[in-house]
């Protein structure tokens, strides 16, 4: 398992140790010991979440509020997106900073989110099955989010605007500057 930092604190890049042979390929995705050995933290996963989505569909940014807060491992099993993670804890030395990376079914990578952070992510490739794991459960009450083409962060999505796919809720996401506490 290589493990990267990244410019968020407690938000690593992850790659599996992926075993080939004439039969295909294995991988660990997830082994908690090695995880807590390689980050130092400690995680105790509830939920794991699977999402398909078609070319362009962004879903985003999102996080869940105060104790509902989740941290979540990300990865790819079909497909490819751009992943992005925004810094919105407010006592975070990285506060405000946001990381994306491409995360596919071929790069095998993955990306662990810490709880506080906003997440999203678009898909580039003709379709994308997205799996997570969450160190919390969902509450549908403690859900927030902040629009993807906020002004301030003015993140490039890497994919032309005309072709997004959006739910409504998420055209109707707060800015980063109207976040309230
Ligand atoms: C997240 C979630 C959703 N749902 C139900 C609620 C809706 O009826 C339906 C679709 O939910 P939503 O449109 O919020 O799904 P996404 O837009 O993929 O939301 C996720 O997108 C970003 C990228 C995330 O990181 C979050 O995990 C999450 O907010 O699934 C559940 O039953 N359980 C859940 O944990």
């Amino acid at each position: 398992m290589q493990i990267n930092k990244t410019n968020i604190e407690g938000c690593y890049e992850m790659k599996p140790e992926i075993f080939k042979d004439q039969r295909g390929f294995f991988f660990e995705s997830f082994n908690k010991k090695r995880f807590e050995q390689l980050t130092g933290l400690k995680v105790a996963f509830v939920q794991d979440n699977q999402a398909f989505s078609t070319h362009g569909v962004l879903r985003g940014l999102h996080f869940q509020k105060g104790e509902s807060a989740q941290a979540k491992l990300v990865r790819v099993i079909q497909g490819e997106v751009l992943d992005v993670v925004v810094d919105i804890r407010r006592d975070s030395p990285t506060y405000g900073n946001f990381f994306k990376t491409i995360l596919s079914s071929e790069n095998h990578k993955q990306l662990f989110i810490p709880g506080g952070c906003a997440h999203g992510y678009v898909t580039l490739s003709n379709s994308a099955t997205f799996f997570y794991k969450c160190d919390n459960h969902y509450n549908p009450g403690a859900e927030s989010g902040i629009a993807y083409n906020d002004p301030t962060l003015n993140i490039d999505w890497e994919i032309p605007d005309k072709e997004l796919i959006l739910s409504e809720k998420d055209r109707i996401l707060p800015k980063f500057d109207d976040l309230l506490d």
